[in-house]
């Protein structure tokens, strides 16, 4: 990658996870336990796939620890840099070719819109039942899938494989990718939690891609009045149950640097979805959380 700073202190894609765990006794003293924490399942046709407790969570309790699939610099507001653009579709390739039934069948939209036509059920819940999708964490286990056959053929029905795309329309789907599932790896980088969103970035900075910890959605924080003017307005919906901090910044020490910790913001009980709030104005999707619905309602931000 000619363009993109050194990436010596992130794993190689197609590192082995596991081995990235075993660090010095002391520094794991406070690691979660290696206990089944997510699931991926399905949230409907308009909102794709979602992540899900496999468990219950306490308020506070890790609930995973995962490395990058993938890195790559990254600037919001430099949508034509070709150098950028490069750097950013070579990760994406490196990545799938490390990872290819993985990311196919974990982001098929993505995969869709460099030309790959999406894996039939069958192949794809192959992948969504083993354990190789949870290849990346580090602490917590992949417990598997709850998609059903019918929701991904409906799902799989809507997806629009592209037709011979150019390298242009290549490097313009690694961009809205990372611009839409990539976690801003700078230092004290964090979210999810309210007033915490992340400060614009002046230059390029690494974006990371998580296989999981990139598959949940987002919850907008529900508003709260200083003097509410209803009763309705004193019964809040729940809002995010998660946040999330890049490591090894804050939380904990065991975090390694560029690894996604995710954290409960409440109790969670098992099958609950998991969501954070994207800290944006402009989510750049018409928003089906549970603070929006129904759509009339007083909480949600982009109304
Ligand atoms: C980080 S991805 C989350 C995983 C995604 N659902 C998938 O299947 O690939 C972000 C994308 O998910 C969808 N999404 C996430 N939260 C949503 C929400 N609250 N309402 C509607 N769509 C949402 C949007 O398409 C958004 O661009």
């Amino acid at each position: 990658m000619a363009n993109t700073q050194p990436e010596t202190d992130i794993p190689d894609i197609g590192f082995d996870a596991s081995k990235q765990g075993k660090l010095p006794q002391r520094a794991l003293s406070n690691a979660p336990k290696n206990e089944p924490a997510v699931r991926i399942g399905f949230v409907s046709a308009a909102v794709g796939y979602g992540l899900f407790a496999a468990r219950d969570f306490k308020k506070d309790e890790f609930i995973f620890h995962e490395a990058p699939i993938l890195s790559a610099l990254f600037h919001e507001a430099d949508s034509e840099n070709l150098a950028l653009m490069r750097g950013q579709l070579t990760a994406y390739r490196n990545a799938v070719a490390e990872n290819s039934d993985e990311l196919v069948t974990a982001y098929p939209v993505l995969a869709a819109s460099h030309g790959v036509t999406p894996a039939s059920f069958d192949k794809a819940d192959g992948v969504l039942r083993g354990s190789t999708i949870g290849k990346f964490l580090v602490h917590g286990r992949y417990a598997g899938s709850t998609i059903t056959k019918e929701e991904y053929e409906a799902f799989r029905a809507k997806i629009q494989v592209a037709d011979s795309p150019s390298e242009h329309d290549c490097r313009l789907a690694s961009r809205n990718f990372l611009r839409h599932y990539a976690f801003d790896a700078r230092k004290d980088s964090q979210g999810g939690l309210p007033g915490k969103s992340k400060p614009i970035a002046t230059q390029p900075h690494n974006a990371c891609i998580y296989l999981l910890g990139s598959l949940v959605n987002h919850c907008c924080t529900p508003k709260i009045s200083r003097r509410p003017k209803s009763t309705e307005e004193l019964q809040l919906p729940d809002g995010p149950n998660c946040s999330w901090r890049i490591g090894p910044q804050g939380l904990a020490k065991f975090v390694l640097k560029k690894h996604i910790c995710v954290q409960a913001r409440r109790d969670i009980k098992e099958g609950e979805q998991l969501t954070w709030d994207y800290g944006k104005q402009d989510l750049g999707f018409v928003c089906e959380c549970s603070t929006c619905r129904p759509p009339t309602s007083p909480h949600c931000k982009v109304m």
